[in-house]
């Protein structure tokens, strides 16, 4: 049958309203939220594990790609179709349980992240990962990513809250894998869907901190900034989050919301430190503040919760106001050992000064997870130097001991980076895993892995098994 043929009786053994067949409305699957992709020849909208089912079958029948989608809220390309493939978006299954006795939530893919803490919390209970995106994001693709956000230097990652994963495998096999021994569903946290689709994951969900207090300290220099950062934490503190802000980045939020942040700052720091007794909340936060002043930060504490959410609005308005500098970008999601950062930080601005692209740099600077934005106009900039940029800076981590990405995944933007990331023999075993479990490489082709001959390649060369 051909690929229409076998994509229209999907459609009728679905119901019409679960599969797209139109290009006009197929056309709206090919993008995250700043990559673009290949328009899919069709989509599914699931409603069931077994609608997945279906779905992967007509796919392997049709002899095309399977791409799987959450809200499209990632920043790599993870769901950006790289070929013309089946889409399977999740954004209707959406069942959500909350089991108190077992402080665990059972959330099927399309369940909005933050829709997991909202459902927790009568029940005394939270989901602590809180990627940026979590009013939109969903669970399945924070665990194809494997999403951190600013909580996870004390709390962890996605991957930490996981006990459980329902899956359906490139054969349109359901399986349900455990943690232990062959952990499984380990290997498909952040596997970015090359190796199955989460349909269903069981969660952790842990008591909320009682006590919550916040501070942010600005910088004469990011030198200044690291040190302290390393001090606070070489004294004991851990605090639930510590961001971070470089000069650019404090200049686009103040040009953007005007909150009074300190445009004279080289950097500035957001903390909050939490617990459930208050005198440790404020022992830590006293550690942090003495560490902070030490190394010749000004410290402004907010004195009630009104003034605390002031504060963070200045992290949280960070992506809107950047696209008011410029229409597009290209964002890195580095992660470097945090005796490096300094060096870091200004290696990068060296290495893109000569390009003249605005650049910004943020992100969770107590796991020393980066986000230098590169900045650019797609009708002035040649597309060819930002990706030239975007490699040299991946570099510059490469060369401090660090990883291309903290939390947003490699999909198809850093995947040419990734020969040079890896080594042959490690690029070998992800192309062993790959094969065991995607034998005809039909699931999210041309992401994440390097290409099969580990060299660095600059283009992409979209063919499924590439
Ligand atoms: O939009 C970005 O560049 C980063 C998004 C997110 O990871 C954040 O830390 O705010
Ligand atoms: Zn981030």
């Amino acid at each position: 049958m051909t690929v229409t043929g076998e994509f229209a009786r999907l459609q009728r053994r679905l119901g019409g309203d679960k599969v797209l067949l139109r290009p006009a409305e197929c056309s709206s699957y090919r993008y995250d939220a700043i990559q673009f992709g290949t328009r899919p020849l069709a989509v599914v909208l699931p409603e069931t594990v077994e609608d997945v089912v279906e779905a992967v079958r007509a796919a392997r029948a049709a002899g095309v790609p399977v791409v799987g989608r959450g809200a499209a809220s990632g920043l790599s390309g993870g769901a950006a179709p790289a070929q013309p493939s089946l889409v399977v978006s999740f954004t209707r299954m959406t069942s959500l349980r909350i089991l108190p006795q077992r402080r665990e939530a059972v959330a099927q893919a399309g369940v909005v992240t933050l829709a997991v803490s909202e459902a927790a919390r009568p029940y005394g209970l939270m989901y602590p990962p809180d990627p940026a995106s979590l009013r939109t994001s969903t669970i399945g693709g924070n665990l194809g990513e494997n999403a951190g956000g600013p909580l996870c230097f004390k709390y962890g990652v996605t991957g930490d809250y996981v006990k459980a994963l329902q899956m359906v495998d490139a054969e349109g096999e359901i399986h349900h894998l455990s943690r232990g021994a062959y952990d499984l569903a380990g290997l498909l946290i952040g596997s970015e869907g090359t190796l199955g689709l989460i349909t269903e994951a069981t969660l952790r969900l842990v008591p909320p901190a009682q006590h919550t207090l916040t501070l942010q300290a600005s910088f004469g220099s990011v030198e200044a900034c690291a040190a302290a950062v390393s001090a606070a934490i070489s004294a004991g503190a851990v605090p639930a989050k510590l961001e971070f802000m470089d000069a650019a980045c404090i200049g686009a939020v103040e040009d953007y919301l005007n909150l009074g942040l300190p445009r004279h700052a080289a950097a500035l720091l957001l903390v909050d430190s939490d617990g459930d007794d208050p005198a440790q909340v404020e022992a830590e936060l006293a550690v942090v503040e003495a560490a902070f002043r030490a190394a010749g930060g000004e410290v402004r504490r907010a004195r009630n919760p009104q003034e605390a959410a002031a504060l963070w609005q200045a992290r949280r308005s960070v992506s809107p106001a950047l696209g008011r500098i410029r229409p597009a970008r290209m964002n890195e999601d580095i992660a470097v050992p945090r005796s490096q950062l300094a060096q870091v930080v200004a290696e990068i601005q060296a290495v893109a000064a000569p390009y003249g692209f605005p650049l910004v740099q943020f992100g969770h600077i107590g796991d020393g997870n980066l986000h230098p934005n590169i900045l650019f106009d797609p009708r002035q900039d040649d597309p060819a130097q930002v990706h030239e940029l975007a490699h040299r800076i991946a570099q510059v981590a490469l060369r401090h001991g660090g990883v291309l990405s903290g939390e947003h995944g490699i999909g198809s933007m850093k995947r040419a980076f990734m020969a040079e990331a890896v080594d042959p023999s490690t690029a070998a075993a992800y192309w062993a895993v790959k094969d065991a479990l995607d034998p005809a490489g039909r699931l999210n082709p041309a992401k994440l892995l390097p290409p099969r001959a580990a060299r660095p390649v600059r283009g992409e060369e979209p063919h499924v098994g590439a």
